[in-house]
């Protein structure tokens, strides 16, 4: 339970919940979100400041449609003030049902933006144009509201657009405050946090930082921790933090698993070793990786394989560092993020599998280590903040992220050393294009993937017969969904020039121009 004001977020399973939570941290609030499906006394305990209710795909009024206990609406705090309620349409229809209100299917559906003309004087709307743009996606409207409560905006459609309460503070709202194109929607909460539940804003970086540095050394005594570190930005600026809390009883062990890309074995080390003062571990066991996944095609496969061998490297580095220690270190740390740890408790339920996705996670059951998790509550771009301002060089801070099991991922058929290192080098080449041509900050990730054709091209005068790579780049939020960037030719051309003149084994370049869905980010 953290020690800070808490707005927490029920989730009846919208696309946009985590946009809520995002909207009030950045009004400097502290918020979680939980399954709809929680116990009210368990929402009780945790003493929140404020309480959102999300959107969601049902219909209230349809059999099984998740519901809000009414005994959340009269929550106190400690001085027994009510604890305020915003309901966020599927939210608000439930708020209303709950009520006493009645809620049906509405004979025209509203999708997309609406005008917001007139509002009433309150704290929810403080500061917001009578006249302002609002995203609506609703099937279903308020027919009745609740006994005491009143309309307090419109829209030529929705004469109900936002409800509140005469004297409690309970307020509904039928359009989407945390989606981008509600003009004042940040506003919106940003009221609801500040005004409405009259929260102080204090959740900024620093306080994070001095809180978990608080927290880690507690947790953490005298015993040693253990970090993988991969010069990603998660475990990066994990051991920046941890470093800070507890200096030299950590120690990170960084795998060359012959799948990185070009320099980074050495880039990482230099990083870390002479910017952080870090005992690292650096282990080349590329020869072990490379040798196991010999003549294996199946991607499946492949990342069954680099898991088990990043536990045995690990195992064997841990037994090396307990010798050294004179005892086993207690802790194993990982970069998990918040929406790592919302996807498993979401109401609509752990999305299926569509690929194992390699991570450590297999280590702590293995290697009998308890788990230390210091991001578990943060965004990436929280994470990035934290790193800036723990002193982690921006070249870290900007990455685009890369997957555990590497060029693995990348290499379509068996992986060999040569065809990693034409792949590394092409790779090289597509992200030194972005970065000099300024888009390498526009796209979310970007990558080359080596293809498991050859064609015939002409060089000079020559026949030639080789491979082929595909350029890939994708602008995305959370690497769920993600659409093909939309890139200058010129910068397409230049780097498909430079690769098929620079690189040998390579006369044809292709982009991916495929979206997520139906295509995933990588190729395997
Ligand atoms: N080469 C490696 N050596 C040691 N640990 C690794 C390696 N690659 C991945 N890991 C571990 O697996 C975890 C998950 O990888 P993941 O790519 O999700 O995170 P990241 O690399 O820290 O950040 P990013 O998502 O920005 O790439 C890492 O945090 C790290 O602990
Ligand atoms: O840490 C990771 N371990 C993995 O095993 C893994 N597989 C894919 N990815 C990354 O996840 C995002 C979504 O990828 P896909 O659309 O290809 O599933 C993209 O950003 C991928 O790079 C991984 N990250
Ligand atoms: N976006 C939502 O929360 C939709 C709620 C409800 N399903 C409706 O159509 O009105
Ligand atoms: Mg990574």
């Amino acid at each position: 339970m953290p020690n800070h004001e808490t707005i927490v977020i029920l989730d009846f399973g919208s696309q946009t919940t985590q946009l809520i939570a995002r909207r009030v941290r950045e009004a400097g609030v502290y918020c979680e979100i939980h399954p709809c499906t929680i116990a009210p006394e368990a929402v009780v305990e945790m003493n929140p400041t404020g309480l959102i209710l999300s959107g969601g795909p049902m219909s209230v009024y349809d059999e099984g449609a998740p519901q809000v206990d009414p005994s959340l609406f009269e929550m106190t705090g400690e001085a027994g003030e009510p604890v305020p309620v915003l309901g966020i349409c599927y939210g608000l229809q439930a708020m209303a049902t709950a009520l006493g209100g009645k809620v049906e299917a509405s004979d025209r559906r509203e999708f997309g933006h609406a005008d917001l003309v007139g509002h009433a004087e309150t704290p929810l709307f403080a500061g917001i144009p009578t006249h302002t743009r609002v995203w609506m996606s609703h099937g279903d409207h308020l027919t009745k509201v609740p006994e005491g409560f009143r309309a307090i905006a419109a829209t030529d459609n929705a004469p109900l657009a936002a409800v509140a309460h005469e004297s409690r503070p309970l307020f509904g709202v039928q359009f989407h405050p945390e989606v981008v194109h509600t003009d004042d929607g940040a506003r919106l909460l940003q009221n609801f946090a500040l005004a409405v539940c009259s929260a102080r804003g204090d959740w900024t970086t620093e306080s994070f930082i001095d809180e978990k540095i608080r927290e880690i050394r507690e947790t953490v005594g005298d015993h040693h921790v253990v970090l993988g570190l991969s010069g990603g930005v998660d475990s990066s600026v994990a051991a920046a933090l941890l470093h800070k809390a507890i200096g030299d009883q950590l120690t990170c062990i960084f795998v060359d698993n012959g799948l990185l890309r070009a320099g980074e074995f050495e880039q990482v080390q230099t990083t870390f070793r002479d910017g952080f003062h870090i005992d690292l571990r650096a282990v080349d066991a590329s020869e072990l990786f490379l040798s196991r996944l010999a003549d294996v095609a199946d991607p499946e496969e492949k990342r069954k394989i680099i898991g088990a061998a990043f536990i045995d490297v690990f195992t064997e580095e841990t037994h090396k560092l307990e010798e050294e220690l004179g005892h086993r270190p207690k802790f194993l740390a990982q970069g998990t993020l918040y929406p790592d740890v919302i996807e498993s408790v979401s109401f609509k339920g752990p999305s299926a599998t569509i690929k194992s996705h390699h991570n450590v996670g297999g280590l702590p059951e293995k290697l009998g280590f308890e788990l230390l998790e210091p991001f578990r509550e943060l965004f990436k771009d929280e994470v990035r903040e934290v790193g800036t301002e723990l002193g982690v060089p921006d070249a870290i801070i900007r990455r685009h992220p890369f997957p555990g099991p590497g060029l693995a991922v990348r290499i379509l058929g068996p992986i060999t050393r040569a065809d990693a290192d034409l792949l590394r080098q092409a790779d090289t080449i597509w992200l030194d294009e972005l970065e000099t041509s300024g888009t390498y900050d526009d796209v979310w990730q970007a990558f080359a993937v080596l293809l498991p054709v050859k064609s015939v091209g002409v060089m000079g005068d020559y026949r030639t017969y080789e491979q082929a790579v595909c350029l890939r780049a994708v602008t995305s939020t959370d690497g769920m969904t993600a659409d093909w960037a939309k890139l200058p030719y010129e910068v397409l051309g230049r780097a498909s020039n430079r690769i098929i003149n620079e690189v040998r084994g390579i006369n044809r370049v292709a982009y991916d121009v495929s979206s997520k869905p139906p295509a995933t980010i990588e190729w395997e």
